[in-house]
């Protein structure tokens, strides 16, 4: 089975913004995500749940929620009534990651730690239960456009090693950098569901660059 693909809109035409959605989810595009930026734990502020809210009825992809806010615990219920199927919170921003990912899991909402290249798997394990997906930053996040680090391949390994340890059942998303060429190593490591930004809508085309990941990975 080809890897699940969830295009961001982070550099998509927000102007165009339905068009660009339609666009992919008829190529066969599985999530849709959407980078939520403060300011503070990112440097850029991007968008808020009014989004989320907007884009919930034009499409029937999986809202893919991924907060890179302070304390995001704060937003959790604001996301999940806006209509987030899932949300994402960065193991790095709070002090409180098991309330955050009990806060999500209450509202009835896949819960998603996410782990910037800096941090290690080994402190993600004791919530591991606690989730319905992983995300590994293959980038620092906070900007669309940047380059793949291979580094980070070890850590989708040493996930999909855990995951048949630990006899639970995740997805391992991976999230910067994503093209037909670096999806590959990380989907032979474990990845189910590749993010990409600028590789899909920067250039022409954006369906046949689903196509393009999805064959790399079949
Ligand atoms: O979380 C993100 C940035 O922090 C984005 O999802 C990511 O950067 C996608 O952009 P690209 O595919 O261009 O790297
Ligand atoms: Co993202």
């Amino acid at each position: 089975m080809s890897i699940k693909v969830a295009p961001s809109i982070l550099s998509a035409d927000y102007v165009n913004l339905q068009r660009d959605v339609e666009l992919v989810e008829k190529a066969g595009a599985e999530y849709l995500h959407i980078d939520v930026m403060d300011g503070l734990f990112v440097p850029s502020i991007s968008y808020g749940a009014g989004w989320v809210k907007a884009l919930k009825p034009v499409t029937n992809m999986v809202l893919d929620v991924h907060l890179m806010v302070q304390n995001p615990e704060r937003y959790v219920d604001e996301f999940a009534d806006a209509g987030a199927d899932i949300i994402g919170v960065h193991y790095e921003a709070t002090p409180h990651i098991h309330r955050a990912l009990q806060m999500i899991n209450n509202k009835g909402v896949k819960a998603e730690v996410v782990i910037n290249p800096g941090t290690s798997v080994d402190l993600i394990k004791p919530i591991l239960h606690m989730v319905g997906q992983v995300l590994v930053m293959t980038v620092n996040p906070g900007f669309g456009g940047q380059k793949f680090l291979p580094e980070t391949v070890a850590k989708i390994q040493q996930l999909n090693d855990l995951k048949a340890e630990l006899g639970l059942d995740y997805d391992i998303e991976i999230d910067g950098g994503v093209n037909n060429e670096t999806v590959k190593a990380a989907y032979k490591a474990g990845a189910t569901v590749a993010v990409a930004g600028s590789y899909l809508y920067d250039k022409v085309d954006p369906a046949a660059k689903v196509a393009a990941l999805k064959d790399a990975t079949n």
